[in-house]
């Protein structure tokens, strides 16, 4: 497997409305995509983009608020009721040859394959596992690259 790009970092945070005003008013960000939820996910998204180098994209924020009774990020906000860092992505060519060279190490993945906030195939590794980092996995959208 050959490690691609930064996509994004994941913020978990407990109040879009407020984490929004906060990238706009105190860190400048102009692109921040309109807020959409992901049930399936357990989240409600917005990216922050941060620009990249000529012609590329920059890594983003990814903006996470839980949405439902289950979300995977309610016991975190509990134990960070303020919202912290959450995860980190990075971008792989082959999802599948990806999640074959993780088990072969004997990573711990979280749950199945799926689709994420991008469009293209996810999964997420154990923090544990992954230098304390919950590492989340995402094919590369094409035409990126
Ligand atoms: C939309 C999509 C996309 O980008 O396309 C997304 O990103 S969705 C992003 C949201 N979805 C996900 O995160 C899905 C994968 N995540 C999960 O399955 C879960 O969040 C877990 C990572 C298993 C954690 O679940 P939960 O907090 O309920 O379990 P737990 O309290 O037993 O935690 C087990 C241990 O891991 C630690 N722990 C929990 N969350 C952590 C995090 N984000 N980073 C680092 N450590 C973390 C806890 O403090 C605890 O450590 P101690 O035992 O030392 O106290
Ligand atoms: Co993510």
């Amino acid at each position: 497997m050959k490690l691609g790009r930064l996509n994004h970092v994941g913020v978990a945070v407990p109040s879009m409305h407020d984490a929004i005003a906060y990238y706009r008013e105190v860190m400048g960000a102009s692109l921040i995509t309109a807020p959409f939820d992901m049930p399936e996910q357990g989240v409600k998204v917005a990216f922050v983009n941060t620009p990249g180098e000529a012609g590329t994209a920059g890594t983003q924020i990814e903006l996470i608020e839980p949405l439902g009774e289950t979300s995977p990020i309610a016991g975190f906000i509990a134990k960070n009721p303020a919202g912290g860092q959450h995860h980190l992505c990075y971008e792989v060519a082959d999802i599948e040859a990806a999640r074959a060279w993780f088990t072969a190490q004997g990573k711990r993945i979280l749950g199945p394959t799926r689709i994420g906030a991008h469009g293209t195939p996810i999964f997420f590794l154990h923090p544990k596992d992954m230098l304390g980092q919950l590492t989340e996995i995402m094919e590369t959208p094409r035409g990126d690259h």
